[in-house]
């Protein structure tokens, strides 16, 4: 029955994702991406930006409002706000580096123990795919991590936008599905003024503690 829903009349569903990874594994490239269609080719460290999108998930409109979190240790003590009021989470680390995946562990420990819920709507991220030749973890690493959390594990590109779009969108269509298990009417997530990707908007909660020399940085 439920897959003959005409959804055209649904109001949009919003949902809360938070990206969260080590310090310079991508996360913002991964959202501006996402986001702008921007690729940021410098490095500055966030503190924390917020992005608001619309996208079609299956025909059905979907906000998104994107936290991009702080990688680096001294900007984490936002985090357990965070994890409380995520819905989705993208769990990124970096192909090129093993600590990185070992931080992306430990993040998705705390979200588990912090959200008590082993079902969280995860997808797991390994960025710079492109750099193939300084690969420091396997493939094979990611699924099986992938296996054990029963969460989807995707090799993407933030310089390429190699499967950019495709982790948003699997995570949409876990929270909707979590969202529809729980049987939830959405009428306050209704939302008209987002019309359309081109349409998203980007909130600076705060800004990049970095200089201002770098004009497409200081955008995002
Ligand atoms: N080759 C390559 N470089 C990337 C990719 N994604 C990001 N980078 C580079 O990695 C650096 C860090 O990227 P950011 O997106 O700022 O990393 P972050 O995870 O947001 O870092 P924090 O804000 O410190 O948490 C930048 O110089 C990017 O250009 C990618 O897919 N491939």
């Amino acid at each position: 029955m439920s897959n003959q829903r005409n959804y055209r009349f649904q109001p949009s569903r919003e949902f809360h994702v938070v990206v969260l990874g080590a310090g310079g594994v991508g996360k913002s490239c991964l959202t501006a991406q996402f986001v702008h269609n921007e690729w940021i080719e410098s490095y500055d460290p966030t503190i924390e930006d917020s992005y608001r999108t619309q996208i079609q998930v299956d025909g059905r409109q979907v906000v998104l409002e994107i936290l991009d979190t702080a990688g680096t240790e001294q900007f984490v003590a936002m985090r357990d706000l965070y994890m409380k009021t995520g819905q989705g989470f993208l769990l990124v680390f970096s192909i090129t580096s093993a600590s990185s995946l070992d931080e992306m562990c430990s993040l998705r420990d705390e979200i588990i123990r912090i959200k008590d819920d082993a079902n969280v709507p995860i997808v797991i991220v390994g960025n710079k795919a492109d750099l193939e030749e300084s690969r420091a973890v396997p493939r094979a690493k990611g699924f099986s991590i992938s296996q054990r959390w029963e969460a989807p594990y995707y090799e993407a590109s933030a310089r390429t936008k190699t499967n950019v779009e495709e982790v948003f969108i699997d995570l949409c269509r876990q929270m909707l599905r979590k969202d529809d298990d729980a049987g939830i009417t959405d009428d306050h997530h209704h939302d008209d003024s987002y019309d359309n990707r081109g349409g998203s908007s980007r909130r600076r909660r705060r800004r990049r503690f970095r200089d201002h020399t770098h004009p497409r940085c200081s955008i995002l």
